[in-house]
């Protein structure tokens, strides 16, 4: 039997369901689903174990038009990852009409593929379980006539269709070659990013509008605390959240700090789930002025 080996990203607009395929082909959660956009912006690699390959996903942003300087860099960012994988999905959801977003990431695979190495794109038409049958066979029709691809498959992360499929389709793009990762690891992103995402995702749970983009999550330190008698292990995390503006602030910290209590609850449940130890959770809500536009504030935040 031949053993293949190597990595393969999602690119896709925003909310196109990348993060969530991740999540069913690795089979146990490592990236962060939000029904809010764009809010994966770290390279988050979930590891795809089978008798006969070993696939290591990287979860990238969303490439789309740069309105800011973040936006530029992500993108920068998308593009390195796109020349360093071995095969590529394009998402695109099946519940919303190929557009201007599509055409745009469609363009960049297509130069990419005359300047890069020719990697292999399999378009991935996500979320098929919310369509008719019919209206997938037209978007199915849309998507082929929109580039060179070398699959198109249609599937569904949360009904768990066709997720076998793509995964067979994606490994037969992989060199033969031994595993890369030792059994039973699904993720080597740093545990600190992790931890961000967490923090994040609980912050931006139920919030609209322009949020997502101003918020920037830094963990400032995970420290073991000093044990007194038996008491159980713990660790201090200490997290800061940066916004761009008063008003946001007001709205991440609530009325007199309750949403604030409530976001760093539920990101608490998750980090201790995470990190198999108690956690003292202390946020700190800051305001550092267009910081998407300052590029030493984005240094700074880790862009
Ligand atoms: N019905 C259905 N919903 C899905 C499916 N896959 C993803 N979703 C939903 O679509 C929304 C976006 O999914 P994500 O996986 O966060 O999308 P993403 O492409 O990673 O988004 P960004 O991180 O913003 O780039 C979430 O609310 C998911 O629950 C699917 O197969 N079926």
């Amino acid at each position: 039997m031949t053993f293949r080996s190597g990595f393969a990203c999602f690119v896709g607009r925003p909310n196109a369901g990348k993060s969530t395929l991740t999540n069913a082909l690795v089979g146990q959660k490592v990236a962060i689903t939000s029904d809010r956009p764009q809010t994966t912006r770290h390279t988050i690699r979930g590891i795809v174990h089978r008798e006969d390959a070993q696939m290591v996903l990287v979860d990238t942003p969303g490439l789309h038009r740069p309105r800011t300087l973040l936006g530029e860099r992500l993108n920068a960012l998308v593009k390195d990852t796109l020349t360093e994988v071995d095969v590529i999905g394009f998402c695109l959801p099946a519940d919303q009409k190929v557009g201007p977003g599509d055409r745009f990431i469609a363009e960049q695979l297509a130069q990419l593929a005359t300047d890069g190495r020719g990697t292999p794109v399999v378009a991935v038409v996500t979320k098929s379980d919310l369509v008719p049958k019919g209206r997938l066979a037209e978007h199915l029709l849309a998507v082929s006539r929109l580039g060179e691809w070398a699959d198109i498959v249609p599937v569904s992360a949360v009904g768990g269709y066709q997720v076998d499929t793509l995964s067979d389709v994606l490994v037969g793009h992989l060199p033969e070659g031994p595993p890369l990762y030792a059994d039973g690891e699904l993720t080597d992103e740093p545990e600190i990013v992790m931890v961000a995402e967490l923090v994040r995702e609980a912050a931006l749970e139920g919030v609209h509008d322009e949020l997502p983009h101003s918020l920037a999550v830094v963990v400032d330190e995970i420290v073991p605390r000093a044990r007194l008698g038996d008491a159980p292990a713990m660790l201090d995390v200490r997290v800061n959240l940066y916004v761009e503006r008063d008003s946001q602030k007001a709205i991440i910290i609530g009325k007199g700090g309750a949403r604030l209590r409530d976001v760093g609850s539920q990101a608490r449940r998750g980090i201790e789930a995470l990190l198999g130890t108690k956690v003292y959770l202390d946020l700190h809500v800051k305001v550092a002025k267009d910081w998407q536009r300052d590029p030493k504030q984005l240094g700074r935040l880790g862009f």
